[in-house]
């Protein structure tokens, strides 16, 4: 039987998926909000909003403006969206929609509002069991992937063999798969990842240099771990197990260096424009795409006020984008501190 994969989302990542999947000649059902976009998609063969430069064979494409058709006629369904929209997206589905199909995450950010990872929220509306949960994560720029650069995707899930089953469908020439079971820790690397590369974008913004970009970059690596051990003490108070995580693989460090460094990253370029002065509304409208980290720094924040992790970058970036604190101030703050 062959596979029955769903996309849902038509910005860069989910066409960056959708490529890689149509070229290891997969049959998709992809989700596309905008009938215009669909219609394009069809009569050009490419999306005209995002990876311009990519063509599909549209034999290969089942398009449809509606979430509930696709998810129906998929087994495995792909979420791509940016997590802002997620509910609204999937707030059209039934309570049942989800059953019996596995269910794969591209996201890298929380749900907003409630601050859940994407598993949690979809167990509470979908019933969705973990053993059904799988994510993407790893440093991967959407416009690589376009023009075929080597790429490394790490695919987590808590059956190794059925991880392995879905990174598969992935692997080919210009992109490779690794596979771990830590669901979770992926996850909130992938988050915490964005909010400072916002930071090393107002850092660069400011003028600071390479020097100093790379203790920046250092003292992020530790926090990311020191909310992490606070995050999971936490849930172990609640029952949970601690996993292992490698904090060294490339979906931890690789994903934060290639976010901070990169001239791809939408978070590097958002933090960019903070830092020379601009607002975030005036970034939000000059940008046209999703930064997540504008999102995550929020989520993080509130998650932190109840398990206290020390993590002043996270913090200042959050109180720079939220509270309107001074860059400058902020930044000449950060700079005592970092070791
Ligand atoms: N771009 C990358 O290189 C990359 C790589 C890895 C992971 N990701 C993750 O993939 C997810 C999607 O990001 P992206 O890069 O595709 O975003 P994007 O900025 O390229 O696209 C934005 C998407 O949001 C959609 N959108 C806009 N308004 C909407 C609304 N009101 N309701 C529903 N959808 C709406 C747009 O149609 C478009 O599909 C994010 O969580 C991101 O972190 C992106
Ligand atoms: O362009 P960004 O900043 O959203 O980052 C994209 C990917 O997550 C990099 O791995």
């Amino acid at each position: 039987m062959g596979n029955h994969i769903g996309i849902i989302g038509s910005g860069s990542w989910a066409t960056a998926l959708a490529k890689i999947l149509t070229d290891n000649n997969q049959h998709i059902h992809w989700w596309i909000r905008n009938e215009d976009t669909i219609r394009h998609m069809q009569l050009r063969h490419h999306n005209k909003h995002y990876l311009t430069s990519v063509y599909f064979d549209t034999r290969l494409l089942q398009l449809d403006h509606r979430v509930e058709e696709v998810v129906k006629a998929s087994d495995t369904i792909i979420l791509a969206v940016p997590s802002a929209f997620l509910r609204t997206v999937l707030d059209a589905l039934p309570p049942n929609a989800l059953e019996g199909k596995k269910v794969v995450s591209a996201i890298k950010g929380l749900v907003t509002g409630t601050n859940q990872l994407i598993n949690d929220y979809l167990g509470e509306l979908f019933n969705l069991p973990l053993e059904r949960y799988f994510t993407i994560t790893g440093p991967c720029h959407a416009e690589e992937v376009a023009s075929e650069k080597l790429s490394y995707l790490t695919f987590s899930g808590m059956d190794t063999a059925e991880t392995e089953a879905i990174a598969t469908l992935f692997n080919n020439s210009y992109l490779q798969t690794i596979v771990n079971k830590d669901v979770m820790g992926v996850q909130f690397a992938s988050v915490l990842k964005n909010i400072y590369a916002m930071g090393a974008g107002i850092a660069h913004g400011l003028e600071y240099g390479d020097n100093f970009l790379s203790v920046f970059i250092t003292n992020c690596f530790r926090e990311m771990q020191e909310f992490l051990e606070k995050y999971e003490q936490n849930q172990a108070g609640a029952g949970k197990e601690p996993t292992v995580h490698n904090y060294n693989a490339s979906a931890y460090l690789g994903d934060l260096l290639v976010t901070c460094y990169s001239l791809h990253s939408r978070n590097r370029m958002f933090g960019n424009m903070i830092g020379k002065g601009y607002s975030v509304k005036a970034t939000q409208l000059e940008l046209n795409m999703v930064a997540e980290g504008y999102y995550a720094s929020r989520c993080i924040h509130e998650i932190n006020a109840e398990i206290g992790a020390y993590m002043p970058i996270a913090q200042k970036v959050y109180a720079i984008l939220w509270e309107q604190l001074h860059t400058e101030e902020a930044f000449f703050e950060l700079e005592k501190g970092l070791v």
